[in-house]
Order: structure tokens, then C-alpha cells, then sequence
């Protein structure tokens, strides 16, 4: 049985702020906010942010820093007051690695059925440990991006996308010469502003996935909080705050108009 969802009832159409220019965040988000809520009313631009981070976020917690530095830039906006503000952030990192003894296929050959007795007996963090070592000794990158967004009423919540495995021509020309995941993407394929395209995950898959939905699908995962309010109480009323903004808001105490919300 589905859960079915929670569509705020709103006084106007919802304003949706993309923290990045790149059409492919903004289309992203857009889908994700027709999917989210169906039939809501609502618009969606883009604004300049700065994410605060390399331009080529590494690891989780850089690019997911970057993300919350583009929506800050956002908040501290006082005309997206009372919008649906998002941001996603594209990433690199160190591959995730296999399970002990599952890195490599000569490993496995030689250890044979004896190599996985000893990885019970040290436990899965030794396992990790020497497999993590292995990824960036084999300079293994993978791809991800996280994705933010805050509510009219300010509450946020963040979710990280799939992720895949770069391939290793991508990975040396990121980690040698270090260029961004789009610039090498141009370089290895000739292709221009790629990142702004399809992607590296459009070119691999064949379309099959382009960055939009890739992106799409995190945006999705980040809102739905928002979506099952009733499931997630910390998060309950946030969107009818963008209804309650300028015009519904009461009156501060002393019957000052001053500080309510609203675009
Ligand atoms: O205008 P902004 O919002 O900054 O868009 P961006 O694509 O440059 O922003 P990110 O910071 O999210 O991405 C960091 C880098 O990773 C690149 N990148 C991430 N995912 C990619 C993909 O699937 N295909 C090509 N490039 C990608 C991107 O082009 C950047 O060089």
C-alpha cells in the first residue's frame, strides 16, 4: 500500500529557487517538484551561488558542504523568502570499496575458498580498511552528487544521488592533470560543456540515464520529507508556510508588520 501524498494547499503558485544556472540542476528540479507534488502550481528559476568548495568537489563531505553553501546563498537572499529553495552539488570520490577478498579477480583465484575464511575471522573493518587502500592505490573514482533543499519554512533535508565508477581515462586525467569531471569528459570525448548536456552518466549509458534524471531522482529523495509530512513530524507545516508568508502571517507582538515572511 502507497502512502499517499501530502499536497500543501498553497494561497499561490509555489516559488522554486535552483541554487545553480546549469539547466540541467534547474530542469532536475523542476521534474522533481512535478513528481513530488502533481499539480501544484509553481515556478522554478535559477539563481547564482557559490559553493565554497573546490571546484571539483572530493569526497562526501566537500561536496556535500558545497551544497549547503550554494542554498545558504540563497537564504540569504531576502526575495526568496517564503520559496522552495534547492541545491545540488556534483562530486567525486574514492570508489566504494568491494567486500574483503572481492576486489580483484586474481585475489580471489589465488586465495580460493581459504581466502574468505580469514576475512570472518578479522572482521569486515580490517577488510574495509585494505580494500579502501586498494581503491585509491588502483585510483578508482566514483561519481555522486548530493542534493539539499529547504523548506518555505526553513527546515532542510539532504539526500546523496546513485553513484557509478568513473572510468579509469577519466579518473588519471582528474588525478594527474586535475581537471574537473566535465573538462575531462570534453577532453576524453571531445564533446563540449558535457556537464551541461547529457553528462558522463548520458554518455556511458548510452542516454539511457542523462545527468537531469540522474540528478532528478536525488532532488526527489531529498523532498520526501516534504511529501509525507505526516511521516517525518519535525518537517510538518513547512510548506504551508509559503501560503502563510506575507499575507497570512499574524502580526507580531505590538502589532508590528515587521518580520513576516513573504517574497
Ligand atoms: O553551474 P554549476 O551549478 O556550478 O554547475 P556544475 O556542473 O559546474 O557544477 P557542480 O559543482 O555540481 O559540478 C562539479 C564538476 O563536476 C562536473 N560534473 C559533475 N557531474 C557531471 C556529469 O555527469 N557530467 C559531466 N560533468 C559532470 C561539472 O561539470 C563540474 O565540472
Amino acid at each position: 500500500m502507497t502512502v499517499p501524498l501530502a499536497l500543501p494547499q498553497l494561497s499561490r503558485p509555489l516559488s522554486v529557487v535552483v541554487a545553480s544556472k546549469n539547466g540541467v540542476k534547474i530542469n532536475a528540479v523542476a521534474a522533481a517538484v512535478r513528481v513530488a507534488f502533481p499539480g501544484l502550481e509553481h515556478s522554478v528559476r535559477g539563481a547564482d551561488s557559490d559553493p565554497g568548495v573546490p571546484d571539483q568537489p572530493f569526497g562526501d563531505e566537500q561536496t556535500l558542504l558545497g551544497a549547503y553553501n550554494r542554498l545558504a546563498c540563497l537564504a540569504a537572499e531576502p526575495a526568496h523568502a517564503g520559496s522552495l529553495l534547492c541545491a545540488i552539488e556534483g562530486g567525486v570520490g574514492w570508489a566504494a570499496p568491494a567486500p574483503h577478498g572481492w576486489g580483484a579477480p586474481q585475489q580471489r583465484k589465488a586465495g580460493g575458498e581459504q581466502q574468505q575464511q580469514p576475512q570472518l575471522q578479522q572482521g569486515a573493518q580490517r577488510g574495509a580498511q585494505e580494500d579502501g587502500q586498494q581503491q585509491q592505490q588502483q585510483r578508482q573514482l566514483e561519481c555522486f552528487a548530493w542534493a539539499v533543499v529547504q523548506a518555505p519554512g526553513g527546515r532542510c533535508s539532504h539526500a546523496r544521488s546513485a553513484s557509478f565508477l568513473l572510468p579509469p581515462a577519466i579518473a588519471e586525467l582528474m588525478l594527474t592533470e586535475g581537471l574537473e569531471l566535465g573538462a575531462a569528459d570534453d577532453r576524453l570525448w571531445g564533446r563540449v560543456k558535457s556537464g551541461q548536456g547529457s553528462g558522463t552518466i548520458g554518455h556511458l549509458t548510452g542516454g539511457l540515464l542523462t545527468r537531469q534524471a540522474y540528478y532528478q531522482h536525488a532532488v526527489a529523495c531529498a523532498l520526501v520529507p516534504l511529501m509525507q509530512p505526516a511521516w517525518y513530524p519535525e518537517h510538518a507545516g513547512e510548506m504551508l508556510d509559503a501560503a502563510a508568508g506575507a499575507e497570512a502571517a499574524p502580526p507580531l507582538a505590538g502589532g508590528s508588520e515587521e518580520g513576516t515572511t513573504g517574497p
